[in-house]
């Protein structure tokens, strides 16, 4: 069988029209920043890169090593790419401008740089998820302004999943592909081509211990595929969480699922627990590009305008019959 890498994937989409040379770079480089990162995450403890950094990012989080390390890869290697206007981190409270002396291109880069922190030290599966915008016209320096475009404006959107295997998922606007990396070779080889999502699941991810904070349309539809086959759904759901989004998500663009982490009265005061920028957008461009679903509960992901970098919100994704009972419940409520 021929092998294609991420390179040949990439050159193919830009003579084919869909993505232009400067894209085609800029995924390339977060392409190696994701190796390197891989590289760090699975030395662990050999490289004394587990436990805590000992700071607080911007969301009042203690920052894990990896969190700091994963960070400055990112930003190290994007910024003398010369395809982007600047960057917004997760991690870093204001956006990144490109050096003065370095060159510049019409791309704005947007990452959660380490996703599911928590799992790091116990050696389960952790990510990074990654979003591009167009600079708006009208002036290369871009401000926070530039950033806060809604998630239908993404131009790509992916994420690497860490795992037994380190995976690279991406959407460029034309489906969903997935790399596998070849560690011997150094390079991401096309390993699923079109993933996508059946619209119906019987397996469900939520963290349960919220359940008594949960808003009644959850509690009613999380109540309803607990009962099972005697309730009013008529199946047997499974139950799974990881606590990383991203392998949360893979599994579900693997083989369907719905994921929740939806608005609770724990989070309500700061609008919901994950980010709109760095987290639901970018998921939920890749998760339509499937034929999934994604949505607040109230409103489609993609069209939440946001109104600032460190926006969170609600987020329903996944299999579309679900996504859509789910937000049929938050109308009826
Ligand atoms: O610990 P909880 O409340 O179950 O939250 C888990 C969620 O938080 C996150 O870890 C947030 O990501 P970060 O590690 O980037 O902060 C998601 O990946 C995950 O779905
Ligand atoms: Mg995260
Ligand atoms: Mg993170």
């Amino acid at each position: 069988m021929r092998r294609v890498t991420l390179t040949q994937f990439l050159i193919e989409q830009q003579r084919a029209g869909r993505i232009t040379a400067d894209l085609r770079l800029l995924i390339e480089v977060v392409a190696r920043a994701v190796k390197a990162i891989s590289v760090n995450v699975s030395k662990g403890a050999l490289a004394g890169v587990l436990g805590e950094a000992g700071t607080d990012n911007v969301q009042g989080e203690a920052q894990k090593k990896l969190d700091v390390i994963a960070n400055e890869i990112l930003l190290q290697a994007n910024e003398w790419g010369g395809h982007l206007a600047g960057m917004a981190s997760e991690e870093v409270e204001t956006i990144c401008q490109i050096p003065f002396d370095l060159p510049k291109g019409g791309f704005l880069l947007l990452f959660d740089p380490l996703d599911g922190s928590s799992n790091i030290d116990v050696n389960i599966s952790v990510g990074t998820i990654f979003s591009v915008l167009r600079n708006p016209p009208g002036g290369t320096e871009p401000t926070e302004e530039s950033f806060l475009q809604p998630g239908r404006e993404q131009v790509a959107a992916g994420y690497a999943v860490y795992g037994p295997a380190t995976q690279l998922v991406l959407t460029v606007g034309q489906g969903v592909h997935g790399f596998t990396l070849d560690r011997e070779m150094g390079s991401f080889i096309y390993t699923q081509p079109f993933m996508t999502i059946p619209v119906d699941t019987q397996e469900f991810a939520i963290n349960a211990s919220n359940a008594r904070f949960w808003e009644a349309p959850v509690k009613r539809y999380v109540a309803e595929m607990v009962q099972g086959k005697e309730g009013p759904l008529g199946k047997d759901y499974n139950m799974r969480w990881v606590a990383s989004m991203v392998a949360d998500v893979h599994r579900i663009l693997t083989r369907g699922g719905v994921f929740m982490y939806p608005m609770d009265e724990k989070c309500r005061s700061k609008g919901g627990k994950l980010r709109l920028m760095y987290e639901a957008n970018p998921m939920a461009m890749l998760v339509e590009q499937a034929g999934g679903a994604a949505s607040t509960g109230r409103e489609r992901i993609l069209d939440v305008m946001p109104d600032r970098l460190h926006q969170r919100v609600p987020v329903i994704l996944g299999s579309k019959n679900e996504v859509e009972r789910v937000a049929g419940y938050h109308q009826e409520d």
